[in-house]
């Protein structure tokens, strides 16, 4: 396929370029008035219009007259298997309860965690099917999906098979993770060290044998798992090469950040509470701070200091964090205008951190995040417009018009 008169090709970093550090982020370099030629799922070559070789002229052709053309979102935080939604804690937050109280309360993921337990295989499937095509309509084209709802070793590796089956029937790259400590289960309240041997003895050696994960997740935060608890599960996983993504300071400071980068942390996430001994851990790391506005924005919290990290030279990427508590929307559009509106970063920054960061936030940049020849031709065409800040500028509207995955147009 030819995607020709092109106004803008978003997103052409050199093939090379894998991560975007501090004020690399402000680089987000554009090809106007241009080409793109995609083979066999890959793209080929671009250029200018003015140079388009006339040996393309009989190929199936797509003219993008005043559209722009960006890498498909990269959306490296989810938890989109799950077995029902929770809007009875919806009526709960307007009236004024925390986060912290509806899961007290046996809100929350504990009560996400009994209905999984319940839900077949199928019932899973199909329901995270129909939010991973919406999720697509809106742009993503690469994600990452967490277990977290099943708490028992039966029903975390039903959640990660699951997540397997998304695998193999969607046509977009996806990684697993493990978040097996994501609450202690009832009967573990007062036995943490119970629930944290059956996770290392029970599950990990299971889910490594049956090669259902990439990564291992913690939810290391006060009154769900402390740094030493987080600690003892980052380091059992390791001896499976299970690298960690961390929930890191979304409610308090209490040192998730410095516990996932100790353990090499792939990414920290969250770090709504972004103190300076956060900023200080993350300056010039490899660890990536991958930043979830939608959450702040639905459950009332403060928003993550990212310009604070980008002063600091962190690598920056922004997912949806897409979950039926705290986040029921995989909106990455939202996300990139929430990012613009309330993290005070710029359109360039906001794309650049939801395409090539989010990648390497999945260690996919090699693959995805950037339109650059040899990678996978996962894009969006956008309707016309006026301008690249008109995307984040038209927020909770879609401006993508076509989703192309893997060189073709997706029809869902
Ligand atoms: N904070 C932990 N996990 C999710 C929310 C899970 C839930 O409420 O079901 C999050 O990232 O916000
Ligand atoms: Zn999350």
């Amino acid at each position: 396929m030819l995607i020709t008169n092109i106004k803008a090709l978003v997103g052409v970093h050199s093939k090379e370029k894998l991560f975007l550090r501090g004020s690399e982020l402000n680089q987000l370099p554009i090809l106007e008035n241009a080409w793109l030629l995609l083979e066999d799922g890959l793209i080929k070559d671009f250029g200018l219009m003015s140079d388009l070789n006339t040996q393309y002229s009989n190929l199936n052709t797509f003219d993008a007259t005043g559209k722009f053309v960006f890498p498909s979102w990269c959306d490296s935080h989810t938890h989109i298997v799950f077995a029902a939604p929770r809007e009875e804690e919806f009526a709960l937050k307007i009236a004024g309860k925390t986060y912290e109280e509806i899961a007290a309360a046996g809100g929350g993921i504990l009560n996400s965690a009994n209905k999984l337990q319940k839900a077949t295989a199928d019932e899973l499937f199909e329901s995270a099917s129909i939010r991973l095509k919406d999720m697509i309509k809106q742009g993503t084209g690469a994600l990452e999906i967490k277990s977290g709802y099943g708490l028992t070793v039966e029903s975390e590796l039903k959640m990660l098979r699951v997540i397997k089956r998304l695998k193999a029937a969607f046509p977009i790259p996806i990684k697993t993770t493990l978040l097996a400590a994501h609450a202690y289960p009832t009967e573990f309240k007062n036995n943490h060290q119970g629930y944290i041997d059956l996770i290392i003895n029970e599950l990990l050696p299971k889910v490594a044998e049956q090669g259902l994960a990439d990564y291992i997740d913690v939810f290391c935060e006060k009154g769900f798992f402390s740094n030493e608890e987080t600690a003892q599960i980052l380091t059992a996983a390791s001896n499976y090469g299970l690298k960690p993504k961390i929930h890191a300071n979304q409610l308090s400071s209490s040192g998730a950040v410095q516990t996932g980068i100790s353990h090499q942390a792939v990414s920290v996430d969250h770090l709504e509470e972004t103190d300076d001994e956060v900023l200080r851990a993350l300056s010039n790391s490899n660890t990536i701070a991958t930043l979830l506005p939608s959450c702040s924005f639905y459950i009332n919290i403060p928003f993550a200091n990212a310009k604070g990290l980008i002063e600091n030279n962190a690598i920056v990427a922004l997912a949806s964090d897409y979950n039926p508590g705290s986040t029921p929307s995989g909106n990455m559009n939202f996300v990139v205008s929430l990012g613009c509106i309330k993290l005070k970063m710029t359109p360039e920054q906001t794309i650049n951190a939801a395409t090539l960061n989010g990648a390497a936030a999945m260690e996919l940049s090699n693959e995805v995040g950037s339109i650059a020849i040899g990678k996978t031709a996962n894009l969006f065409i956008t309707r016309p417009m006026t301008s690249l800040a008109y995307l984040p500028y038209s927020f909770a509207q879609s401006q993508i018009e076509t989703v192309i995955l893997n060189g073709e147009i997706y029809h869902g």
